[in-house]
């Protein structure tokens, strides 16, 4: 097996060649250089500057982003529109060069926060919404592994060398560090609950009455928690722990300055490969049992109950709903299946369609955001009412996050049980569907049940 620092001579080799074979002459658009790794990172170093991360174990996939090539931000209503005339002006002004022939190709990261109005993170740099191509990606997938390196033009041959050579010095030497050894659990101080259990009674009940008496037929209500470890959190071993604990999940990290926003999702708002289309409709919960009898009891029970299929039927509805104005042969499940994770269970259809010619991530984000899994039906309704009923701005909570391909085709995934990480602070979220029938105390024990997936993360980092 090589070491690190061979990996690195080889790679800068390998880096002076690909430069001289880049097409440099043109002023506009981005030029990518993939150079292969001889093999997967075991190790994403923490650097320094702007991070993101994307994991998933089942998958045996990640991406991640160093630095900045290039990136568009936006806020308010017509943030994604803005953001797709940034990306959509990019698109063919971006060259990509394969020479060692890794099959795998650039990407950015596209992601926003629940509402164009959410306020941006300040002190995180997060903004509303964001288009970013890294300076430096790295690339896995199924064993085979890449670096991606990015700039804008212009620019020379003798700039890219200087700069990308320094950025290899600083990551490689990180990328194949041995896994850190368990922590034992910490304890984990809950500080603020926002609402209280009271409180959230109260809102439940205040929802319940607008959907027996008002135009709102659901709402998710989310609820904050405030918790402080006895040590500082370590967000790679929060990482590491997430992909253990929900290797079904999609383990996200997004860092500009200081803090961390982490999730572990298991829900896709969407994917688009070419002009295949998939959409996640998940709704209706319960929770895991020790005991296997009494776990499959739970999951038959939510999926013949009446509550959480209607609760279910809203999200499916309101999918086919944004994707039939730009595909076609729109396939739902005709029932739904269990997504079993090891905190909870879900109902869950996964939905396929076909894309008509010319529609991208952009769009179709446009389209499906936010689905009554997080916001509510009818979508503007919902989103009102939450907005003068919830007692906190979500921020990037139920907002999207995933990577693009050049061609602007990609995946998003939706920010559930998340939480924003500043040294031994974490901010937690978690939210539940609320229909006809909903109860307020099995509503608060099924956020706990979320909340609890980044809770027994957080004591091992
Ligand atoms: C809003 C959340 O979950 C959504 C996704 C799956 C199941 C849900 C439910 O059963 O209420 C929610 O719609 C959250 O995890 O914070």
């Amino acid at each position: 097996m090589r070491a690190p620092l061979q990996v690195l001579d080889q790679l800068k080799a390998a880096l002076t060649e690909g430069v001289a074979a880049l097409p440099l002459d043109q002023d506009q658009g981005l030029v990518s250089l993939l150079l292969a790794l001889p093999r997967v990172p075991t190790s994403l170093p923490q650097l320094a500057g702007p991070h993101f991360q994307f994991r998933h174990v089942h998958r045996d996939e990640l991406r991640a982003g160093y630095g900045c090539a290039a990136e568009w931000s936006a806020e308010g209503p017509d943030r994604l529109q803005r953001l797709a005339a940034a990306g959509r002006a990019l698109r063919p002004h971006w060259d990509r060069a394969d020479p060692d022939e890794t099959g795998l190709d650039a990407f950015a990261m596209f992601g926003f926060a629940a509402t164009g109005d959410a306020a941006p993170m300040i002190e995180d740099h997060l903004p509303n919404a964001l288009f970013w191509v890294p300076e430096v990606g790295v690339r896995a997938c199924q064993g085979e592994a890449a670096l991606v390196l990015s700039a804008p033009r212009p620019t020379t041959a003798e700039r890219l060398l200087q700069r990308w050579s320094e950025a290899l010095e600083r990551l490689v030497p990180g990328l194949y560090r041995p896994v850190d050894g368990p922590l034992t659990a910490a304890h984990l101080r809950r500080d603020f609950a926002e609402p209280d259990q009271a409180g959230w009674a109260e809102l439940v009940d205040q929802a319940l009455h607008e959907i027996n008496y008002g135009s709102l037929q659901k709402v998710v209500l989310s609820r904050r928690l405030d918790v402080a470890g006895t040590r500082g959190f370590d967000v790679d071993r929060l990482l590491g722990a997430l992909s253990c604990l929900f290797p079904s999940c999609q383990v996200v990290q997004l860092r500009r300055n200081g803090s961390s926003f982490v999730a572990a999702t298991p829900e896709r708002l969407l994917s688009q490969q070419g002009r295949e289309i998939e959409v996640d409709a998940i709704a209706g919960t319960a929770g895991r049992d020790a005991d296997s009898a009494a776990d499959t009891a739970l999951g038959l029970a939510l999926r013949a109950s009446d509550k959480n299929l209607r609760e279910h039927q809203f999200v499916i509805d309101a999918i086919c709903e944004a994707l039939e104005p730009c595909s076609t042969d729109i396939e739902t499940p005709a029932e739904p299946q269990l997504m079993q994770l090891s905190n909870a269970q879900h109902l869950w259809s996964p939905i396929r369609a076909y894309a008509d010619e010319a529609v991208d991530v952009f769009q179709l984000a446009e389209q499906l955001h936010p689905t009554p899994a997080t916001n509510g039906q009818p979508r503007h309704t919902a989103r009102g009412w939450l907005q003068h009923g919830e007692p906190f701005d979500r921020g990037w909570y139920t907002g999207a996050a995933g990577t693009l391909e050049p061609d602007l085709s990609g995946e998003l995934w939706v920010l559930l049980r998340c939480a924003r990480i500043c040294g031994h602070r974490a901010e937690l979220y978690a939210g539940a569907g609320i229909v006809k029938g909903s109860d307020p105390a099995t509503e608060w024990d099924e956020t706990e049940a979320k909340l609890g997936a980044m809770l027994s993360a957080l004591q091992f980092a």
